[in-house]
């Protein structure tokens, strides 16, 4: 009995030991391997950092990826007190330029901007979730890019935009209606943030196909997008955002086309580009300028809008400030005149400190270099990634000084040329700026002068802080978000806010 057990075991045993050996074996292997991945990669990061410029050290493989965790445009503006204004990381091994401090980057972004106008190629956003077509703002310069961007700068100048004030004014009315209806005047506290979201939309939508989005369909379609970015997203999801995202956008081309067909479209982009028979643009670069309309202008204003919200739910004393300036330039029975751009001041101010307080777009979007650039000492070659660190320069020290952290529109009021990074610089800077300043001034002076805003009382839905670094909701999101919270939105004057939602109000435009 022993004997055979015996007999069997030895052939079993002798497999284990050759089994065992074989795994050591290939384990010594791997473990070389990696090795010499590490080593060669480590060789090549070394000899693609470019001489001129300081910067952390980092490890082999990964470079400096690791160390901008948790919050990398933090990270970068306090490698900027190190490194100088403008200085280089590696990513991977891919040498990365940051610029941090405003004066390089108005030198450089603005200056030399033609030598920046191209963007990298980022793997999982162009092979993966853009396929087919890719925002302007993430693509390559090329003259698609030259005809895409210049339709959409266009279309969203100071002139296109004093043409749209029609649809601000009645998106705004609708939109502070439907903010009243849901906190009842002050006696609910909720979250304005869908509210805002569909107001956004509605808007971005009716610039671009001159048609308002059916009131069910808006948030189901667009938010799933808003929170897939190109540098957290996984090739599954991307992919299927990919689909659904094509999927509606065709059909609000369509329907777009039909209406211009038929006669009866309102001014927009893609009626604009359909109708004119001089814009040359297939329909890639049509649904290119569409994609670039939705992702560019719908995750940075509603973000913008929460953060500005919160922050003046917890700091009434500007909401005084705000309110006061208002009724001083108009009353408290009315808004004043849409057509009115920088009729308060106080609320210019008000918009330029949220764009540069919270940054929403902290990195702003990768460049390349599309030629040299020799900036004083410092050399970038051709084809090298450059970041501009939008946080970093509005927390410029030699611009705003030493209250930089702190929250005070009065800066831009005592000195109106005060510059902020918020939209990036020079050639490839956001298309849609002057729409966005509109928008956002209109918006932030109806919602001030028509509701006090509140923190809500219970503990649970309200927030102490609103600071944009330590309180913000998921650090590597590419558009950074406020913690959650709930406000209540208390009627400053009802019976005049009713007679200005029924159309009372004056907009001249119209
Ligand atoms: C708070 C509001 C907004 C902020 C903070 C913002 C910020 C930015 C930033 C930082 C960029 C990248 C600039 C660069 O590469 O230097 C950008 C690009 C862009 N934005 Fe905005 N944006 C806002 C609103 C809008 C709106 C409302 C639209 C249009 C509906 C829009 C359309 C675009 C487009 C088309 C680009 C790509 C420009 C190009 O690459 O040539 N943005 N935006």
């Amino acid at each position: 009995m022993i004997g055979s057990q015996l007999h069997l075991n030895i052939p079993a045993l002798f497999l284990n030991v050759t089994a065992v050996s074989a795994l050591i074996t290939v384990s010594v292997l791997l473990c070389i391997a990696l090795l010499a991945y590490a080593i060669v990669t480590e060789l090549y990061r070394y000899h693609v950092r470019l001489p001129t410029l300081s910067g952390p050290p980092g490890f082999p493989i990964a470079g400096n990826f690791y160390q901008l965790a948790p919050d990398p445009a933090e990270t970068l503006h306090q490698w900027g007190k190190r490194y100088g204004g403008v200085y280089q990381i590696s990513l991977g091994t891919r040498p990365v330029v940051v610029f941090n401090s405003m004066q390089a980057a108005r030198d450089v972004f603005v200056g030399q901007g033609h030598a920046l106008i191209d963007k990298p190629r980022l793997y999982t956003f162009h092979s993966v979730l853009s396929s087919v077509a890719s925002s302007i703002g993430t693509t390559a310069w090329s003259e698609s890019t030259k005809r895409r961007r210049k339709t959409a700068a266009s279309a969203m100048n100071k002139p296109a935009v004093a043409s749209f004030l029609p649809f601000i004014d009645e998106l705004t009315k609708a939109l502070i209606l439907e903010l009243l209806e849901q906190g009842r005047g002050g006696e609910i506290a909720f979250d304005p943030r869908q509210a805002i979201a569909s107001a956004v939309t509605d808007l971005t939508m009716t610039v671009n196909y001159g048609a308002r989005l059916p009131p069910h369909e808006a948030l189901l379609n667009f938010i799933p997008i808003l929170r897939l970015l190109p540098f957290n997203s996984q090739s599954s999801k991307a992919r299927e955002v990919n689909r659904r995202r094509m999927v509606y956008l065709r059909r609000f081309e369509r329907e777009t086309e039909e209406r211009v067909d038929k006669g009866v479209d309102k001014p927009c982009i893609q009626g604009k580009c359909l109708r004119d028979p001089t814009v040359q643009l297939d329909n890639i670069d049509l649904m290119s300028i569409s994609m670039s309309m939705v992702s560019g202008g719908l995750d940075t204003m509603v973000n913008t809008l929460a953060w500005t919200i919160g922050t003046l739910a917890i700091r009434p004393d500007i909401q005084d400030k705000a309110y006061k300036a208002i009724c001083e330039a108009y009353s408290s029975e009315t808004w004043g005149p849409i057509e009115d751009e920088h009729g308060v001041p106080y609320i210019d101010a008000l918009v330029k400190e949220c764009l540069r307080t919270f940054s929403v777009l902290r990195l702003s979007l990768p460049r390349s270099a599309w030629k040299d650039i020799q900036y004083g000492d410092v050399f970038i070659p051709k084809g090298t990634t450059v970041f501009l660190n939008a946080w970093g320069c509005n927390r410029d020290e030699t611009v705003f000084g030493n209250d930089a952290d702190a929250f005070r529109p009065e800066r831009f009021l005592d000195d109106p040329d005060l510059p902020h990074a918020a939209y990036g610089f020079g050639t490839r800077m956001c298309a849609g700026f002057h729409l966005a300043n509109r928008q956002l001034y209109v918006l932030l002076l109806r919602l001030i002068w028509s509701f006090r805003i509140e923190m809500s009382k219970v503990p649970a839905e309200r927030t102490e802080r609103m600071r944009p670094l330590e309180d913000v909701a998921v650090p590597f999101h590419l558009a950074a978000m406020p913690p959650g919270y709930k406000v209540r939105l208390v009627s400053r004057n009802l019976a005049a806010l009713s007679s200005l939602l029924r159309g009372n109000g004056p907009c001249k435009a119209q």
